[in-house]
């Protein structure tokens, strides 16, 4: 079985030297770790044992054999998230400056192996590496995955696989969409009712659901596991109806509506007016921020059809201090442009046209950018229209149109520096199960990942597609339902 060159890697590493002896693993091959990447080196061994079947033990460094986990120690030319991989006859060093990096020189490592590797069972080998040398890289430090758990609910369990699929495509930031008009899914002390009857239904009238606290920081505590960082949102004002109808009092008029399990938008607003509004998310934003580890707080502000400009305005004004106050950044879809960003805010675009000039003019005045266009990025667009699951309001997307754009220049005019990265975004509310978040996420995830992490040079579909194709028997693997594009000469 000759093995798998070392550019087949998706993300395509950024600098890739084939050549020299190849590696095999073997029933003595043992896991050579520095102090700080332990852990690292422990979630390396749980992927390999089982397929393997080998004992591959953990050990401190010490002979440069097997594989090497080591940190070195000092900043170099690597940052945050790079390494360098270095296959050779006596075995594979994966180095980096901080453990991400050898985090993600782990995932390229294991696509460097055969599909079996990803098998739970004993697989014949042989494990070979091909020789050479990978010296990677991220383009942009935001590579994110957004699940909207609040049109459908998803269990602890079910967004835990999610991440572990992202974790192979080396995303970063895993953005979740805690409240909406349909359903709200984490537990707020000081408003008990926003979870407990705010979460109770979802799209199409199923149970919803809710995260207690202790829920969400296993949620945030498995994604820093796979070096990820939550970023949650809720959405204001606009998207409010699950805690509209949670306390009368938040109503203008005083006057809680009923639960909503539809999928229109843009019908709900918080009251602006009213001072209990901003207790209302003085105590969410508080509660959110004691829970969130990173640096963003999402706050929304996406459609706000039932609230005026100069509400919309005013309601920005107000609430984007309280989140910097906690010391978080603001992160909130493109249309906080139209009121006034604080310095540092950072807007998620999910326009089509790329022509929005008041999106543009802010980025030339500082406010930095997710790239999130929905006519390439939204993984709840159908692929064509047989699709059965997902929507069409931004076209049909299939895995080249996922792929083919360019995060720096997307946005005609706002400056390729204001662009801090890319985010793919799933929306519920047709999508219910693992394995539809499978179908829709797969093959199209891996396209924008790899343009949030590979170099812009790297860019080319026809070579892009071949990588594609060889993910496919990993995704067999992992028991993945992913669609099976045409446009992918799949094995
Ligand atoms: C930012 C944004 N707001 C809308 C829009 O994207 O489309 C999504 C469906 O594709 C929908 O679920 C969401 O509420």
């Amino acid at each position: 079985v000759a093995a798998r060159p070392l550019a087949q890697v998706v993300p395509v590493p950024a600098v890739v030297r084939q050549g020299g002896a190849p590696y095999t693993f073997g029933e003595g091959t043992v896991i050579r770790v520095s102090p700080g990447a332990v852990g690292v080196g422990r979630y390396l061994a749980g992927l390999l044992r089982p397929s393997m079947g080998y004992p591959l033990p953990l050990r401190p460094l010490g002979r440069r054999d097997g594989i090497v986990l080591a940190l070195s120690g000092h900043a170099g030319d690597l940052g945050d998230e790079g390494y360098r991989l270095d296959v050779t006859k006596q075995g594979v060093a994966i180095t980096a400056e901080r453990p991400a990096g050898l985090f993600h020189g782990v995932q390229t490592l294991r696509q460097l192996l055969p599909a079996a590797v990803e098998e739970r069972t004993p697989q014949p080998g042989p494990w070979t590496v091909s020789g050479g040398t990978i010296t990677d890289v991220p383009r942009y430090s935001y590579r994110g995955a957004m699940l909207d758990v609040s049109r459908h609910f998803f269990t602890v369990a079910e967004v835990e696989r999610y991440i572990d699929q992202l974790a192979l495509y080396k995303i970063d930031y895993l953005h979740l969409h805690l409240s909406d008009d349909q359903g709200w899914r984490i537990a707020i002390s000081s408003w008990p009712r926003l979870a407990a009857y705010g979460g109770s239904t979802e799209v199409g009238g199923g149970p919803g659901g809710y995260y207690t606290k202790a829920q969400y920081e296993q949620l945030v505590r498995y994604a820093a596991s796979r070096y990820m960082t939550v970023v949650p949102e809720i959405d204001m004002p606009a998207h409010t109806n699950a805690a509209l109808a949670s306390y009368g009092p938040l109503n203008c008029d005083g006057v809680a509506p009923p639960l909503y399990t539809g999928t229109n938008v843009g019908f709900s607003s918080l009251c602006v007016a009213k001072a209990v509004t901003y207790r209302f998310v003085v105590d969410v934003l508080r509660e959110l921020a004691a829970l969130t580890p990173g640096p963003y707080l999402h706050i929304g502000g996406d459609e706000a059809h039932s609230t005026s400009a100069a509400d919309y305005t005013a309601f920005m004004d107000r609430v984007q201090p309280l989140v910097t106050g906690y010391g978080k950044t603001v992160l909130a879809w493109h249309e906080i442009t139209n009121a006034h960003p604080v310095q540092g805010a950072v807007a998620q675009y999910w326009g089509t046209a790329g022509t929005e000039q008041g999106v543009v003019a802010a980025a030339k005045a500082g406010t930095r950018l997710v790239m999130s266009p929905a006519n390439h990025t939204y993984l709840d667009m159908k692929y064509n229209p047989s699709t059965k699951l997902g929507l069409s309001w931004a076209g049909y997307t299939e895995v080249k149109d996922a792929y083919g754009w360019d995060p720096a220049t997307f946005l005609r005019g706002a400056p390729a520096s204001a662009v801090l990265g890319v985010e793919a975004p799933l929306w519920s509310e047709t999508i219910s199960t693992s394995d539809d978040i499978g179908y829709m996420a797969f093959p199209r995830l891996p396209a924008v990942a790899e343009l949030g992490w590979s170099p812009a040079v790297s860019h080319d579909w026809d070579a892009f597609r071949l990588r594609l194709a060889a993910q496919g028997p990993r995704w067999d693997a992992l028991g993945i339902d992913y669609y099976r594009s045409a446009q992918v000469p799949w094995p």
